[in-house]
């Protein structure tokens, strides 16, 4: 029997770091919605062992790879002998601050909750995605939410108004370990404001949203990588409405309302950046009838 599900990426609408605790980690409080941008996971029962296969030569084929470790954690803390195959189809960008990783973990998690029956709620499944990483709880829940602590505590709020998502990845990854670990509270210039931004989404307020976008982190990740910078100021340029770096970087999003307005930000900016593409914005949508459980 094979299961099929598909795995959302995210962007960060605000992203502030409150300080670094004593496991190494920093406590975070972020609001974080999904975006019509998806990986595809297969999976399918084998007699034994763990093998995966994925469209894209970017990620780990082996127990690096998160849907790979997902499955791992599953089989052992179920004492499952049966194996799997996992295929990953790629479309989020690797290392791109989307988490395309976590989202394929989370995928994992639910399709192999169907698979083998294991009937675990969403919050189980999101307790269990922490053993994988910080991301992971979010993604599980899909949505918009806030997460904070290290980002399994979320709480779901208002998903923001329909709009367009121009994402922006420049060649090079970032590692998200190496941006924690060189972030100073003391060089951030403007924190979040995440009551205002909850308001402006309750509101349906498009500008209020775009006023309010703000991540912590770019007070890193642009300074170490000035063509991020650089990108979001010509996003600002071709007239999109709210930008942003999301996550850790590198990728820059841009949110616009009419889809004219989008393909022109698009359009402007292929001549800089390589990986253009417009999305819609899901924020709660894809918790559609897409996941297919199918027979053999
Ligand atoms: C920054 C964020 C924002 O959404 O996303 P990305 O840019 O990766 O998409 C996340 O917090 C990333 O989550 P995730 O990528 O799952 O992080 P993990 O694998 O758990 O951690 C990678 C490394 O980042 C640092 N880390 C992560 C989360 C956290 N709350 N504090 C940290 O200091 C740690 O050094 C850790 O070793
Ligand atoms: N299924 C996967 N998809 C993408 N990256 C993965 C996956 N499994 C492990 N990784 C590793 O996780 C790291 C972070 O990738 P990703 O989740 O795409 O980025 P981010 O955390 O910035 O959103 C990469 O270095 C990649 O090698």
């Amino acid at each position: 029997m094979d299961v099929s599900v598909k795995a959302p990426a995210k962007i960060n609408l605000t992203l502030d770091v409150l300080h670094k605790r004593a496991d190494g980690y920093h406590e975070l409080e972020m609001l974080m919605t999904t975006i019509d941008l998806f990986d595809r996971i297969d999976l399918t029962e084998t007699r034994g062992g763990i093998t995966l296969d994925s469209t894209s030569g970017f990620v780990p084929f082996d127990d690096r790879n998160l849907a790979y470790r997902a499955v791992a954690l599953v089989k052992e803390r179920f004492g499952i002998q049966k194996g799997i195959h996992i295929r990953i189809g790629k479309n989020i960008p690797v290392a791109a601050g989307l988490a395309g990783g976590s989202s394929d973990a989370a995928a994992t998690l639910k399709g192999l909750n169907r698979l083998w029956d294991l009937g675990l709620t969403v919050e189980e499944m999101a307790e269990l995605g922490l053993e994988l990483g910080s991301d992971v709880p979010f993604c599980v829940h899909g949505g918009t939410a806030v997460a904070r602590g290290r980002g399994e505590e979320i709480t779901p709020v208002t998903p923001p108004p329909p709009c367009w998502v121009i994402l922006a990845k420049p060649p090079h990854g970032v590692s998200t370990a190496e941006v924690f670990a060189a972030f100073q509270l003391d060089r951030v210039e403007e924190r979040p404001r995440l009551d205002r931004m909850v308001e402006s989404l309750e509101k349906r307020d498009f500008n209020g949203v775009c006023h309010e976008l703000s991540n912590v982190l770019e007070s890193v990740t642009l300074v170490q990588y000035p063509k991020v910078r650089r990108l979001k100021e010509k996003m600002i340029a071709f007239g999109a409405q709210g930008v942003l770096m999301s996550g850790s970087g590198p990728t820059v999003f841009g949110l616009v309302q009419k889809e004219n307005l989008a393909r022109r930000v698009v359009n402007g900016l292929r001549g800089f950046c390589r990986q253009v593409v417009a999305v819609r914005l899901l924020g709660g949508l894809e918790r559609s009838p897409l996941d297919k459980k199918r027979l053999k």
